[in-house]
């Protein structure tokens, strides 16, 4: 088992019967809607599943999870997507693929939002190792790119692997992937493009993350925020999965 499905195989046994689970879109997730059909299929499991993207849906039809739309929902029990990046105060960068407006969505109506990653993902800083992207109405993406840019970012329309075409959202939107200095604030960034006219979604996602496991070389660690009175300092924590995970 790599350290993707670890981690994955970990949070499906958050699952109860009964919940509402937001699936996320990715490699990770696909890991997890993996282990979720089987322990649906073999071992009974009732859940009902809200997808994040057309693929994670088509993905979890094929394996037989119940779905429910978007439209009939209103919170989720849990949600569990992977990340790009992610700084140890559980901020994540998503959005390689070009769904964020549901993801975001799923993340902020679960009770509980679940981040899986690899070691990999973890990193100093928001936009060290890609770009932050920004999903804008196809009409404003001049506009919003001179205000990307009055913001000190570098931002360039999102390309097909080919180049031949512009990349376009599941609901027809561009996305500019920005590169902001390391200097930058990420809060005030985040506020920043929340606010930002023509903008639909972007790639941060600050505040929303409950817990993240990471798998690193075989094990698990669950990133953890030891505020000490003196200080604030961040730090994993060693994560041994017995296999009693209950959720809480
Ligand atoms: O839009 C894509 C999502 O944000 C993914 O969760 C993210 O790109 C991580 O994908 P993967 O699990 O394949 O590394």
């Amino acid at each position: 088992m790599n350290d993707k499905e670890l981690v994955a195989v970990h949070a499906a046994k958050l699952v109860k019967d009964g919940m509402r689970v937001g699936l996320g879109t990715g490699s990770t997730a696909d890991c997890f809607i993996k282990e979720l059909s089987r322990l649906h299929k073999d071992e009974g499991l009732k859940v009902i599943v809200i997808a994040s993207s057309v693929v994670s849906a088509i993905k979890a039809g094929e394996m037989g999870l119940p779905l429910q739309s978007i439209e009939q929902t209103e919170r989720i029990d849990l949600y569990v997507d992977g990340a790009d990046e992610v700084t140890l105060d559980k901020t994540l960068l998503k959005g390689r693929g070009y769904d964020l407006v549901r993801e975001k969505l799923l993340a902020k109506a679960a009770d509980r939002f679940v981040v899986l990653i690899d070691k990999s993902k973890l990193v100093g800083r928001i936009g060290e190792r890609f770009p932050v992207p920004v999903e804008v109405m196809p009409f404003a993406w001049r506009m919003v790119k001179d205000s990307l840019e009055k913001l000190g970012g570098r931002p360039t329309l999102r390309r097909t692997a080919n180049e031949d075409g512009l990349v376009m959202t599941s609901y027809g939107s561009l996305v500019l992937d920005t590169v902001f200095d390391a200097t930058i604030d990420i809060a005030d960034l985040d506020d920043a493009l929340n606010a930002m006219p023509g903008v639909i979604e972007h790639g941060i996602f600050r505040g929303l993350a409950s817990s993240v496991l990471i798998g690193a070389d075989g094990a698990i660690q669950e990133l953890d925020i030891e505020r000490r009175s003196d200080s604030q300092d961040v730090d994993s924590r060693d994560f041994v999965d017995d296999g009693t995970a209950d959720g809480d």
